[in-house]
């Protein structure tokens, strides 16, 4: 299902694979039907330059979203890497200020922002089209207490943070987000992705597959 307007599409629970750094996991997350994969250019064991995401870019379908992720850059460096990588969306980590936003509006592309669960929980509360809760030290793999965010985000917002094959399916029903975020919990190691946790993550977060 498409939701008018704005480019997203969603199934029962919309999933967005992030750190992506090789062809061969962003075809597995794009055939595994992920609705949204993410290219880290900050400061992490993900990073890539602005050029490599612009070449992993250039193989994403057009109904995957495809996102930059950004914390403590300028709004400046945030334009030129968004405009060089040719995404269509930008994830903005911490503590941007609304300011930042409004700067990458007229880029049209979707902005997300992501922050820890004590940040302002309104979906657009600072122009954004996509709200992320995530553990306080992101991309760091450390589950957290998803129940205490239920019912609290309001819009569409996913839940992030620790992740994994195994436990997306409690985190759904503990938490009830729009759409789930994973990075660490899809990888071998630091930054090393494996196509069978992606995969099997997609299944699990949709439903489709059960769990030991
Ligand atoms: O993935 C990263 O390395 C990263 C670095 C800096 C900011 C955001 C990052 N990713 C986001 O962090 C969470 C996933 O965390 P986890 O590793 O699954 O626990 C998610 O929002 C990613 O988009």
């Amino acid at each position: 299902m498409w939701i008018h307007g704005t480019g997203l599409r969603v199934h029962s629970v919309y999933v967005k694979i992030c750190g992506l750094r090789e062809p061969g996991h962003v075809a597995a997350a794009v055939e595994a039907g992920a609705d949204a994969i993410g290219f880290v250019l900050t400061r992490s064991p993900r990073r890539i330059t602005a050029e490599q995401a612009r070449e992993l870019a250039a193989a994403v379908p057009s109904h995957v979203l495809t996102v930059a992720v950004f914390a403590g850059e300028t709004p400046e460096e945030m334009r030129a890497a968004a405009l060089e990588s040719g995404v269509r969306a930008v994830q903005l980590h911490g503590a941007h200020p609304h300011g930042d936003f409004t700067a990458l509006k007229d880029l049209g592309l979707t902005l997300v922002r992501a922050g820890a669960a004590g940040a302002d929980l309104r979906c657009g509360a600072f122009d954004e089209d996509l709200l992320i809760v995530d553990a306080p030290r992101p991309g760091s793999g450390e589950p957290w207490d998803w129940s205490a965010v239920r019912g609290r985000p309001e819009g569409r917002w996913m839940l992030a943070g620790g992740l994994d094959p195994s436990n997306v399916a409690r985190a759904i029903t503990e938490a009830r987000p729009w759409g789930v975020d994973v990075s660490s919990g899809v990888e071998v190691a630091p930054g090393v992705k494996d196509s069978g946790l992606i995969r099997e993550f997609v299944a699990v977060a949709r439903g489709g597959a059960k769990q030991a």
